[in-house]
């Protein structure tokens, strides 16, 4: 008995991890001796509307359908998109119908994600950003999150796990809870045993707003570790936020008041794009959670566009096997790959899978640095 209720790999390896429509549609379709060649499509909207994502998921998209009698093609990670397909398989139906289910799933969870870390990185491109909303998602896509996270440009995560998948240090600060655990008007202690306790390479980040007025607990922080501080968090409660660019300012002030400019100061608690611009210009650094991790899934769908050659696209969808182009402007170009696109148009659909085999590779960093100059070419969440 499976100690929690999660949807394993080789569920989502043996295409069980589907909508059971998709098997009875398996039971149909061979009992009909019916197995069509098709071209299908993954799109969100059909006609580019002005509104940038960012593609997210191919890397497992590929893993899913690797060894299939399928060719597939899709835009790289790291890419925007706004329009059109982003991944196209050909090939026998059956061969990828229950697949379908877990394609989708891939691809709309982690580009939904990277698209809210790209707003936030795009709000405050000179700061750092980490990812700390592992704890608002199911432990199970905790991995999703801080890859999209990474993916989208932010300097860092929180979750552990995740980072053991991803070949990556998970880091952090310290929660309320620890300084809790030393009583109320102890917190020197808690941040002293903090010092004293964690290994050299871990950031002396002191939480300062547990029971005191935040300036009042970042003296004292400063105070009690001396030259081991690196930097204090603040994570005003919204009950008792008030003006928090106005706070973060006081602390700022009150520090180098007092000689101690050496402090970084971090800002988290519940903070969208917005926040991050009002206030990247008084802090050092975010920690940002909800806004990236409970971002909404794009809403993708896999449309059949073609059948044995023909189109057959349902409606409201668009026939025929299709490229998408980006032009020098920032354009984003949808048009019939059979036909010219744009002069000076790039095609970002490109092979990922050729008979069977995964030709692309995946490399996270490049996929980030893909991101930040497409976002720059595009536009995407500007000033
Ligand atoms: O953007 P958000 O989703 O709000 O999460 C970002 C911050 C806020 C939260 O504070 P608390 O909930 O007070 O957690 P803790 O007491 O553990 O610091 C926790 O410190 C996260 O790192």
């Amino acid at each position: 008995m499976e100690p929690f209720d999660i949807v394993g790999p080789e569920a989502i390896r043996d295409g069980t991890a589907t909508d059971a429509y998709f098997l009875r549609t398996e039971t149909t379709l061979r009992h009909a001796d019916r197995n069509p060649t098709v071209v299908a499509e993954v799109t969100a909207d059909q006609f580019p509307d002005g509104e940038f994502e960012l593609l997210a998921g191919v890397k497992d998209a590929a893993a899913l359908l690797e060894g299939l009698d399928v060719d597939v093609d899709a835009i790289r990670e790291g890419r925007l998109f706004d329009g059109g397909p982003v991944l196209r398989i050909e090939g026998p139906y059956l061969e990828f119908a229950r697949f379908e289910t877990s394609l989708l799933g891939f691809l709309s969870h982690a580009s939904g994600i990277a698209t809210a870390a790209l707003e936030a990185r795009r709000a405050a491109p000179e700061s750092t950003v980490l990812s700390f909303g592992a704890r608002h998602v199911h432990p199970s896509i905790a991995a999703v999150v801080e890859r999209s996270a990474l993916l989208a440009g932010l300097d860092g995560f929180s979750h552990v796990a995740a980072g053991d998948v991803l070949g990556r240090d998970a880091g952090g600060t310290m929660p309320h809870a620890l300084l809790i655990c030393f009583g109320r008007g102890n917190q020197e202690a808690g941040w002293r045993a903090f010092d004293e306790a964690v290994g050299p390479d871990v950031p002396r980040v002191a939480l300062c707003d547990t029971y005191g007025d935040e300036v009042d607990e970042v003296l004292r922080a400063a105070a009690a570790l001396g030259e081991d501080l690196d930097s204090v968090r603040v994570d005003t409660t919204g009950s008792r936020r008030g003006d928090f660019r106005h706070i973060l300012r006081e602390v700022r002030w009150e520090l180098d008041a007092r000689g101690v400019d050496d402090v970084g100061l971090f800002a988290s608690g519940g903070l969208d794009p917005t926040q991050l611009r009002e206030l990247r210009d008084v802090v050092d650094g975010f920690g940002v959670g909800g806004y990236v991790s409970n971002a909404d899934p794009v809403d993708f769908a896999l449309d059949i566009v073609e059948v044995d050659g023909e189109p057959a696209a349902k409606r409201g969808k668009l026939s025929g096997t299709k490229q998408v182009y980006r032009t020098p402007d920032g354009g984003h170009h949808v048009g019939l790959a059979d036909r010219a696109g744009p002069a000076d148009g790039e095609q970002l659909l490109e092979p990922v899978i050729r008979g069977g085999e995964v030709v692309r590779e995946f490399d996270l960093d490049a996929a980030a640095e893909r991101a930040l100059a497409d976002a720059e070419t595009v536009g995407f969440g500007a000033a």
